[in-house]
């Protein structure tokens, strides 16, 4: 059994919507196929992956380095014995080989791309759907039989005004979801809160609105926010501040006692380490979001998993950023607390398998091999092409 080869490309996903930090007019993601000689149902197993929005496509760090060190490596290094299947912490640690330590980010995207593609081509070979490996392997074969997902959007674009926000809010509600999420940030306080209470208008609660600030604002700015969003019970306030300036969020804990979110630009064990530890983050009511497509994979995201775990953190309280398939099966798999969800944004790379309705704001998985890809048509075009093509 042996990895024959390792196809990437980089993909638009470009789209007018803006954050309070980026647009997204020249976003891209990597895609990646990984093909073995494993045959099943009479063709070689293709695992893939692609990268979650926000990081640009990570094509250049492969093409340099990531992918020759495993098509260079001993393949015998990279075959897991006990379940004769590849090895995806080998393969892992042979695509880590002479990297230091630190300075996570871009790396940490290229590696998670592929990182992906091994687990997607590791459940193929196994047969299984990846959530019902993972529970089988790492969870004594319980696996949650549907996940909850929330709608984020809520950007800002040309044009965009509260009427076209509210019916954008109302749609998410009719595809059955219970929260939504909007931007802020990249308007004055006032008028963000116009927007809120146009929202709310729509959702009728603030449990049912998180809003998201994508690391904008300084420490007195966040805390004017938290101040003006208080009064709304909002389901999160996520990143308020910078993503590594763990003093601020733990500075905002001290003015803000509803939930916030914060983690979808940490890249590893470590920095995930560091928020718990130096953030202020409260176990009983806030939310972590790391996103394993970013940070070195899922091998890594156990680890991260197991840093929690040892810090008094429930699994539950990971809701992970991106809204891409991956995720939804670690959640389904290893207790996630549920997963985003782009029902509008980033297609074909957002959104989960067709035909899998949204109900009471949960979705179940599709019961195929892998993660699921296959089942979502107009993503599997895309993959298709670059596997098999
Ligand atoms: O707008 C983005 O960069 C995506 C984001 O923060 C999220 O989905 O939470
Ligand atoms: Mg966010």
């Amino acid at each position: 059994m042996r990895i024959v080869d390792i196809r990437e490309k980089t993909v638009s996903i470009a789209s007018p919507i803006a954050n309070a930090y980026i647009d997204f007019s020249k976003m891209t993601c990597s895609v990646v196929a990984v093909v073995t000689d494993m045959i099943r149902e009479g063709k070689p197993v293709i695992g893939y992956g692609f990268n979650s929005n926000g990081r640009y496509g990570q094509g250049a760090l492969m093409r340099d380095r990531f992918l020759a060190r495993i098509t260079e490596a001993d393949p015998e290094s990279l075959i897991d014995k006990e379940h004769n299947n590849l090895d995806p912490f080998a393969i892992w640690k042979t695509l880590m080989t002479n990297e230091k330590p630190g300075g996570h980010g871009e790396r940490s995207v290229a590696v998670g791309t592929i990182d992906m593609a091994v687990w997607d081509a590791v459940a193929k070979i196994e047969g299984k759907p990846l959530y019902r490996l993972l529970a089988d392997r790492y969870r004594s074969g319980v696996a949650d039989d549907k996940v909850w997902v929330y709608a984020a959007g809520g950007y800002y674009y040309p044009g965009k005004d509260d009427a076209k926000l509210q019916d954008e809010m109302r749609s998410y509600l009719d595809r059955g979801y219970d929260v939504v999420k909007m931007k802020i940030g990249a308007a004055p306080l006032a008028e963000d809160i116009r927007r809120i209470e146009s929202v709310l208008k729509v959702v009728g609660d603030g449990r049912r609105l998180a809003v998201d600030a994508n690391g904008r604002f300084d420490q007195d700015t966040a805390i004017a926010y938290a101040e003006a969003l208080k009064p709304y019970n909002l389901f999160w306030y996520e990143e308020a501040g910078d993503p590594l300036d763990y003093a601020l969020q733990a500075e905002l804990a001290k003015h803000y006692d509803l939930p916030m979110a914060t983690g979808e630009n940490l890249f590893s064990h470590q920095d995930a380490r560091n928020l718990l530890r130096h953030g202020g983050m409260r176990s009983d009511r806030d939310y972590v979001q790391f996103d394993c497509a970013l940070s070195y994979g899922l091998v890594e995201y156990m680890r991260t998993l197991e840093v929690m775990e040892d810090m008094g953190w429930s699994s539950r309280r990971v809701v992970p950023h991106g809204g891409h398939q991956m995720s939804l099966n670690i959640a389904a798999g290893l207790h996630l607390g549920g997963n985003e969800s782009y029902p509008d944004v980033f297609q074909p790379f957002g959104g989960f398998a067709d035909g899998i309705r949204v109900e009471n704001s949960y979705v179940a998985l599709p019961d195929i091999p892998g993660v699921g890809f296959e089942a979502k048509s107009a993503l599997y075009a895309v993959m298709r092409e670059l596997g098999e093509g």
